[in-house]
């Protein structure tokens, strides 16, 4: 039993809710599944088309799902692997945690201060209204910025510690951006996996 388990802060800001757990796995598993991550997931790089201009994805990627329906974003459609046994046990402690049933991972290897992740929501229609997202961390810590649509004062930085998971809720992906900034600090990789709910398209 992981006595830091139950540290989660909360963060409330206008239309959006975070809930952050810094030590969701210990140490020591958080290590092992950093390892073990890297090397059982078929990491890609794929082009991205934005405004009819095509570029590498600036990070590898992955997705899984429970079920084999497609995901597309920024103009690429993923198609689901199944799940692997470690990404299996960790959805089912993220799902207990959350109270919430996920059906598709989306796994993103960032090897250096050089990958990023740029601004975005993430509210495809697939995700339905107010999803809740729900983010694993494991390796170099990166700041997570967030900020307001239209509040420009609404600006906030969250450091992603090794083995932590954050939960974003309410109406955050209407009115809020995320992203993972390039930095010039020498710095090694991280995994992220992030957890969704797809909904089907009769269920919109
Ligand atoms: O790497 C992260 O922490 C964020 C990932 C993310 O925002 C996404 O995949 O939509
Ligand atoms: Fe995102």
């Amino acid at each position: 039993m992981n006595l830091f388990s139950e540290a989660k802060q909360h963060f409330k800001r206008p239309q959006a809710e975070l809930i952050y757990v810094p030590q969701f796995f210990s140490k020591a598993e958080a290590d092992r599944l950093l390892q073990q991550l890297k090397i059982e997931i078929p990491w890609q790089q794929d082009d991205i088309t934005l405004f009819g201009k095509t570029y590498k994805q600036p990070r590898l990627t992955a997705l899984y799902g429970t079920t084999q329906k497609p995901y597309s974003y920024s103009n690429i459609t993923m198609h689901p692997k199944p799940l692997t046994e470690t990404l299996d046990t960790i959805k089912t402690k993220v799902e207990t945690f959350s109270a919430t049933p996920f059906n598709t991972i989306l796994a993103n290897l960032y090897r250096d201060g050089n990958d990023s992740n740029g601004w975005h929501s993430d509210n495809e229609k697939e995700l339905g209204i107010n999803p809740v997202i729900a983010s694993l961390s494991f390796g170099a810590e990166r700041p997570f910025h967030f900020k307001h649509k239209t509040i420009k004062t609404e600006r906030h930085k969250l450091v992603l510690e090794h083995g932590s998971l954050l939960l974003m809720k309410g109406e955050m992906q209407h009115f809020w951006r995320h992203q993972i900034a390039k930095t010039k600090q020498p710095i090694t990789e991280r995994i992220n996996l992030t957890f969704r709910a797809l909904i089907t398209p009769s269920e919109h």
